[in-house]
């Protein structure tokens, strides 16, 4: 469905020197300089997946959405949606894609939300029968009804949201992109945005790539993760196994009896960290450690040696906690794939 093969963006900025003479210089000639926003990308997207597309801020991620919807043309690489040229066929391309670009509206502003949904009935050719069943069901499960009257720019945020994921799923596109669609959103919004999406993926087979920096949009959404950094794939491969290939990180909390100055035990000294403690609570402890160095268990035996502990909890590897430590480590240079198909 989604073809992307080397792909490279190079953006070329003007450079200008500082102050007014700098000014006055770049009138006459320019200096550029180039950004590689994306460094040779290359990845397989089948069709019906849902496909969490992660990176830190500034890491590429829009710029090759941008080139998967045709809005941006590579600088080099091959991009293939649905057997497109996405660039240079953009009204073909468009027909079968939908996008959601986060703060940006594609519904018109000033204009009844329904009246906006008519005019993209026209413009995608929407047979009437299909845009009026299409219509019922998205109303039902965004629970629009009360907003269809109203001109987008008198929406909240989540408003607002739940009517651009109708209107781009509206012509039931294959593909549909969505880009931070549950950015400043309060949590019942997001969880009815999942479900939509969940279902609309259930029901027609959309494939679905998504742009997030929410890691629960990704834990319940997507089944696959690619994670780029400064340009490139880092990851590609599954949540479990990112969990199990990387999740080796556990937190236990402890509660202790009348124990106020804790010290991690010499036998811990190496493989476990003590996290830092509230001034006012030092009875409760948090140690951090791999379970590569020493089961939960061990670990639990030993501070019992030392201490009486009046309760302790073991707590899951979070995924935010691991694609952090993607990020900030120096993983970046390895390449981490697994086969997903
Ligand atoms: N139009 C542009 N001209 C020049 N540089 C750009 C342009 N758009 C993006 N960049 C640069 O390219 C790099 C990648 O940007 P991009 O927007 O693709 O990142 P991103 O992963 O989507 O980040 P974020 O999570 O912040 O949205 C950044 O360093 C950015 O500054």
């Amino acid at each position: 469905m989604i073809e992307v093969k080397d792909l490279a963006k190079h953006y070329k900025i003007a450079k200008r020197d500082p102050g007014l003479r700098g000014a006055v210089k770049s009138l006459f000639y320019r200096k550029y300089e180039t950004k590689e926003a994306v460094k040779g990308i290359s990845l397989t997207i089948n069709a019906g997946e849902m496909v969490g597309y992660i990176g830190a801020n500034g890491a590429g991620k829009s710029t090759t959405i941008k080139m998967l919807t045709g809005i941006l043309t590579p600088t080099s690489g091959e991009v293939k949606v649905n057997g497109i040229v996405p660039y240079e066929n953009r009204k073909q391309n468009a027909s079968h894609i939908g996008a959601v670009f986060g703060q940006r509206t594609q519904l018109f502003w000033d204009i009844p939300v329904r009246e906006s949904y008519e005019l993209l009935k026209h413009i995608y050719e929407i047979p009437q029968k299909q845009y009026e069943e299409t219509l019922a069901e998205f109303v039902d499960v965004l629970h629009l009804e009360p907003l269809l009257g109203i001109p987008v720019r008198q929406l909240s945020l989540g408003q607002k949201m739940r009517c651009e994921l109708a209107a781009a799923f509206l012509h039931r596109p294959k593909v549909v992109y969505l880009d931070e669609p549950t950015i400043g959103l309060d949590v019942a919004v997001k969880v009815r945005i999942r479900s939509f999406i969940k279902q609309m993926n259930a029901r027609y087979g959309t494939t679905v790539l998504l742009t997030t920096h929410d890691m629960q949009d990704i834990e319940e959404i997507c089944q696959r993760i690619i994670i780029i950094d400064d340009g490139r794939v880092i990851y590609d491969g599954s949540i479990q196994n990112i969990k199990s290939q990387f999740g080796d990180k556990r937190v236990i909390h402890f509660e202790l009896e009348n124990s106020d100055d804790f010290a991690l035990p010499q036998e811990l000294a190496h493989v476990a960290q003590l996290m830092p403690r509230e001034e006012e609570e030092l009875h409760k402890i948090s140690i951090t450690f791999s379970s590569r160095d020493i089961s939960g268990a061990e670990l639990i035996s030993i501070i019992m040696n030392h201490y009486t502990v009046a309760d302790l909890t073991i707590a899951d590897p979070k995924i935010e906690t691991i694609v952090e430590e993607i990020y900030g480590k120096g993983m970046k240079k390895e390449v981490h794939h697994e086969e997903v198909h």
